[in-house]
């Protein structure tokens, strides 16, 4: 079942495009990566589908309701972490919390208090008097603790330094484990690779690729290192080779055509040592955007 399903979804802004034709659907116990950089329109594609902003046209589902015509419904059964959490900030924390849960009629209270202890949370503090990557935690409990089962989550480790980022991530390894749908944002490729099953790029409110992680990491594209004897400096001109840089004598590149022709290109050079692998994503995304 498709958790989520977008169809041409399309929201412009008053001042300009924020995404065009959008469409692509999420199944059911997915994690879901969301790619882009600044601007490419992840927050908007995200706040459409709550209903925050409403679509020019297009339209889209999720757990099968109209995304305008049952955003209540949806809203109190999604967890959703915004980009920027904003509250009330003379709350404590706790407070805050505990009214989240009654919205979402919530009854295992102690859930909150297992949460903040796993991201050591201190939830008797005032929000005001908590710092940047407190008050994400706050909103991490809070779109965790009515164990929603599709999370929605825009670049939700933004704050976070890397002990809290790996928690993090293990708490929704623990929600995936018990059944939840996983749609998260970023533009930090290698969480993304390391998380999700799926990804969607997206580029100037245009959806590039929907992509399994392991296909976009092996899809032909290859990163190459090569060293050349006597100190000599790689340089060629074959069709697919990108992104030649030197560090040193040692060369790299990534290469997008047939591995024959690679290797035939380079068969008669002077070779002391080389390596071909797998790119990061960070690369293939690069090669992407080109
Ligand atoms: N409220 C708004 N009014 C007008 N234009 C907007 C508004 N919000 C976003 N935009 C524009 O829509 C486009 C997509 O922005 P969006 O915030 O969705 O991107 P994003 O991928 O989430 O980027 P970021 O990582 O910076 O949050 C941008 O060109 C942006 O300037």
């Amino acid at each position: 079942m498709n958790v989520i399903e977008m169809k041409q979804l399309t929201k412009m802004y008053k001042k300009g495009r924020g995404i065009e034709n959008i469409s692509f659907s999420i199944k059911e116990g997915e994690i879901f990566g969301f790619i882009g950089p600044n601007g490419a329109g992840k927050s908007t594609t995200i706040r459409t589908l709550l209903n925050y902003i409403h679509p020019t046209s297009g339209s889209a589902t999720v757990f099968g309701k109209d995304i305008v015509k049952n955003s209540k419904e949806i809203r109190q059964r999604v967890g959703y972490l915004p980009s920027e959490v904003h509250y009330y900030d003379d709350m404590k924390a706790l407070d805050l919390l505990l009214y989240s849960a009654k919205f979402h009629q919530y009854k295992q209270i102690n859930r909150i208090n297992e949460l903040a202890e796993k991201l050591q949370l201190d939830l008797t503090k005032k929000i005001e008097d908590l710092s940047f990557g407190n008050r994400k935690k706050v909103g991490i409990v809070q779109t965790l603790l009515h164990e929603p089962k599709l999370l929605i989550l825009d670049e939700p480790t933004g704050g976070l330094d890397p002990l809290m980022q790996n928690i993090f991530f293990d708490l929704l390894n623990e929600e995936r484990e018990k059944g939840a749908t996983i749609f998260f944002s970023s533009h930090i490729l290698s969480e993304v690779q390391k998380m999700c099953d799926r990804v969607a790029i997206i580029k100037d409110g245009q959806l590039v690729k929907v992509e399994r992680i392991e296909t976009l990491t092996k899809n032909n594209l290859k990163k190459v290192n090569v060293k050349l004897e006597d100190g000599k400096l790689f340089h060629s001109t074959l069709e697919g080779i990108i992104n030649l840089e030197h560090n040193g004598d040692n060369s790299s590149f990534l290469y997008s055509g047939r591995m024959k022709d690679l290797l035939q290109h380079i068969h008669t050079m002077d070779i002391s040592d080389i390596s071909i692998e797998e790119p990061s994503l960070e690369e293939v995304f690069m090669h992407f955007y080109e």
